[in-house]
């Protein structure tokens, strides 16, 4: 029997495991990943989170001393970025005292300027973002041509007038031969000036209420689709809450909220 520490907490209600494994001597395992991340067996979770020191990555060349976020998704599979999970992750370590307000953070997507801010929201730097070609995503007897966005993990943004219609418990179909590795998929509805609303399919995970890279490439794909190039804020509102996406230069912010709901010690089985 192995006993971890963990913390629960989340962002816009897209919920992590969160366990810090500052020298990686614990080696979670896809079944162990799984098991915490069930929610009734285990703590409950759409993914995980693991805190360990940059300098035990292997392929890692950036700073050694940077904290990585080793980040699964809740059927255990690994995922280049989680953009409300590195919210949550910098707020656990900020308040266990390991980081301070401005740090960066070491991602399967590179490292990541995060500012912890004084009214408790946190703020990421999510470049680089990149629009990729249009590809045919169907779901619900409906076929959309969906913009696909690189997060540093990859999306396809369907434009729908009607979020309430779907059944996302059903999973969207997408192009492999676009998306080799999968894709999370956002649907995404204009609401006004700057301001769309978004449901999202997460690769790994199903439909979760909110899904931080997914806000930022449906504010891309929005932002593209209304042909605007200046510098704005967009408000993403998901089921889960609402999140800021702001566009400066080549630079694309993240802001929203992150907190922790619970901390103990989880027994897993051998
Ligand atoms: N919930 C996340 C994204 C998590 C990873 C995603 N499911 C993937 O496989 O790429 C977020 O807040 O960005």
């Amino acid at each position: 029997m192995r006993t971890w520490s963990f913390a629960k907490g989340h962002g816009t209600e897209n919920d992590f495991v969160i366990i810090v494994d500052r020298h990686d001597l614990l080696s979670p395992g896809t079944d162990d990943v799984r098991y915490l991340c069930d929610r009734r067996v285990g703590v409950g979770g759409d993914g995980f989170l693991r805190a360990v020191k940059a300098e035990h990555i292997d392929g890692w060349d950036g700073d050694p001393d940077l904290w990585f976020m080793d980040y699964r998704n809740a059927d255990g599979s690994l995922a280049e970025m989680c953009g409300n999970g590195i919210r949550v992750f910098a707020r656990h370590l900020a308040d266990e005292g390991l980081i301070g307000a401005e740090v960066s953070i070491a991602t399967r997507a590179g490292a990541k300027q995060v500012s912890v801010l004084s009214d408790g929201r946190v703020r990421v730097d999510m470049s680089p973002v990149r629009l990729m070609a249009e590809s045919r995503v169907t779901h619900g007897g409906c076929a959309y041509d969906a913009v696909g966005v690189d997060v540093g993990n990859p999306h396809a943004v369907c434009g729908t007038d009607d979020l309430e219609a779907l059944d996302l418990t059903i999973a969207p179909e997408f192009d492999a031969e676009v998306y080799p590795a999968g894709t999370n998929v956002e649907f995404v509805c204009g609401l006004g000036d700057h301001h769309v609303a978004m449901r999202v399919f997460e690769r790994g995970v199903g439909e979760t209420r909110s899904c931080g890279t997914g806000t930022v490439a449906a504010a891309t794909a929005a932002r593209a689709w209304a042909g605007e190039r200046d510098d704005a804020s967009w408000r993403v509102d998901v089921p889960g809450g609402s999140l800021e996406i702001a566009f400066h230069g080549d630079a694309i912010t993240m802001t929203g909220p992150a907190v922790l709901v619970a901390h103990g010690e989880v027994v897993l089985p051998d």
